[in-house]
């Protein structure tokens, strides 16, 4: 099937010719019922009338136990599996290996898509996401997608033209202009088969977009302030493009495409799943990357997706992803979306984890007006260019070196600085003294206290809604996310008041105690 030149153009083409060659519309392969593993039952019985034997998972549970029925009316699951398979064809017909079997120079493809998973740490369901169909080592490619796939500002500017798509237009504005116009396209856009498989607004469910009665369930916590200040920004982007290009260019615009419902999906969509591909030969770019971006979060996860090089006469572009770690057969393939704090992870995705070790939460600290060295530290710090007000994210084990250098500045009294040293030659990343480094505790500490005040409900009591198994499960799933959040938030309070006391207590004591 190769000629010797398919071959000598290196792997990347090669891969290329190898799906145009052969592709056919229904060579993915169902997993084969080789046992009586309850699993791989299951899996058959969840296929139900999927076309082209692709994989409708239903979530993954606990090792051992079998995959749930699919959920809701059975037409629903069945246009689930529809839309998977018609992605699938779709990223055949364009040059992605999804096939299961292998190939010359191409291993088949390890991987299923899952219409629903549930993030079994957590216990919630995760939309869409990828599972392992055969054991993969650590560092086996999962998939490779061609640049064409993406959507992007470059993409935008193909289809919009240069004039609109400006060089200073954000790449985020850009590609949700492309989103909506091929959303509006139905089935005449090339991407229409990936459009079909993103979710709603709601089923994101980013905290910008919840009903005032369910923000309410996050009164205290700083994600209440960023979520506001979001829903701001979107509506103020809006208003701009609607006096701007949508008015300007309203031949291209069609009103009914690019409404602020439409423009806040689609920033759903890019603030959910694009991907900053940092190792592109041209620089960096935004995109919305289709098939990588079906991979759901696991903090603990070191996978991530990014562009490199292949090919060997002609260096070409492409979105690889590889893994982190062996997985058996069946597992839910995880990538890392950054060091994201539950906070963020809930303004951008809609979820918010118990088990994050990235989470954290901003205490605000400023600089006291009747300080009598405000004069001074104002000075200084507009010389290093820092406000007079400062949020800082406390951690469940630790608070950044940030946080203490801003906080000696601000907690040094003049008995400090007896020598009366310019403030310039103080070295803040180290203790200036003992009576010092205690008041920069107490300050922590009064702060983590003002926050934890700033809560209607204790941690005892969202703990209470938690370990009621049927009042919690009762909860809409974005009440579940601000009961799990605020609580978290709680946790890290309290631990950090804790560890500043037993620092405190340690400073206090005479030496050689
Ligand atoms: C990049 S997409 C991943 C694919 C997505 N599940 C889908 O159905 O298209 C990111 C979205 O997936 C969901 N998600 C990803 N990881 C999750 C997790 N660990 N727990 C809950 N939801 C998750 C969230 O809705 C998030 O906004």
């Amino acid at each position: 099937q190769y000629s010797t030149t398919a071959f000598l153009l290196g792997p990347g083409r090669q891969h290329r010719l190898a799906s145009t060659t052969t592709a056919s519309r229904t060579v993915l392969q169902p997993l084969q019922a080789e046992s009586n593993d309850p699993w791989i039952q299951a899996l058959q019985e969840a296929q139900g009338k999927s076309t082209g034997g692709l994989l409708g998972l239903e979530g993954l549970e606990k090792a051992g136990s079998k995959l749930r029925g699919l959920k809701g009316p059975a037409g629903e699951a069945d246009k689930r599996l529809e839309q998977n398979s018609a992605l699938l064809n779709w990223l055949a017909d364009n040059g992605v290996w999804v096939y299961d079997k292998s190939d010359w120079g191409q291993a088949p493809h390890s991987l299923a898509v899952a219409v629903d998973t549930v993030d079994e740490a957590e216990n919630e369901r995760a939309g869409r996401g990828m599972v392992a169909n055969r054991e993969i080592k650590e560092g086996d490619e999962l998939f490779h997608i061609p640049l064409d796939l993406l959507l992007t500002k470059e993409r935008a500017r193909t289809e919009f033209g240069h004039d609109v798509i400006t060089d200073d237009m954000s790449e985020y504005i850009a590609i949700a202009l492309l989103l909506m116009g091929e959303r509006a396209k139905g089935k005449d856009s090339f991407w229409a088969p990936y459009i079909n498989v993103l979710p709603t607004l709601d089923e994101v469910a980013p905290t910008w977009s919840w009903p005032e009665e369910e923000l309410s369930l996050l009164e205290g916590s700083p994600v209440i302030r960023s979520t506001e200040s979001m829903a701001r920004k979107l509506e103020a982007e809006y208003a701009a493009l609607q006096q701007g290009i949508l008015t300007k260019h309203a031949a291209l615009f069609a009103a009914d495409a690019y409404t602020f419902d439409a423009f806040r999906w689609a920033f759903a969509m890019l603030f959910s799943r694009a991907i900053r591909l940092a190792s592109l030969s041209d620089g960096e770019a935004i995109a919305l990357v289709p098939y990588a971006d079906l991979l759901n979060h696991n903090p603990f996860a070191n996978a991530y997706v990014d562009a490199r090089q292949t090919g060997w006469l002609k260096k070409v572009d492409e979105v690889a992803v590889y893994s982190d770690r062996a997985y058996k057969r069946m597992e839910q393939i995880y990538i890392s979306y950054g060091p994201k704090s539950n906070a963020d992870l809930l303004l951008l995705y809609g979820f918010a984890l118990d088990r994050n070790p990235f989470n954290s939460v901003d205490i605000t600290v400023a600089l006291d007006g009747n300080d009598p060295l405000f004069p001074q530290k104002k000075a200084f710090l507009d010389g290093v260019g820092q406000p007079t007000t400062m949020n800082f994210p406390m951690y469940n084990d630790r608070y950044p070196d940030e946080a203490l250098q801003y906080l000696r500045l601000i907690c040094l009294a003049p008995e400090d600085n007896k020598a009366g040293v310019e403030l310039d030659r103080l070295e803040f990343a180290n203790k200036i003294s003992d009576a010092n480094e205690l008041r920069v505790l107490s300050l922590i500490q009064a702060a983590c206290e003002a926050a934890l005040e700033g809560y209607p409900t204790t941690e005892e009591q969202d703990t209470a809604v938690m370990s009621d198994r049927g009042m919690f499960g009762a909860l809409t799933k974005n009440q579940r996310m601000a009961v799990k959040h605020r609580r978290q938030e709680k946790r890290i309070l309290k631990r950090t008041i804790a560890a500043v006391t037993k620092e405190r207590q340690r400073l206090s004591m005479p030496l050689g105690i």
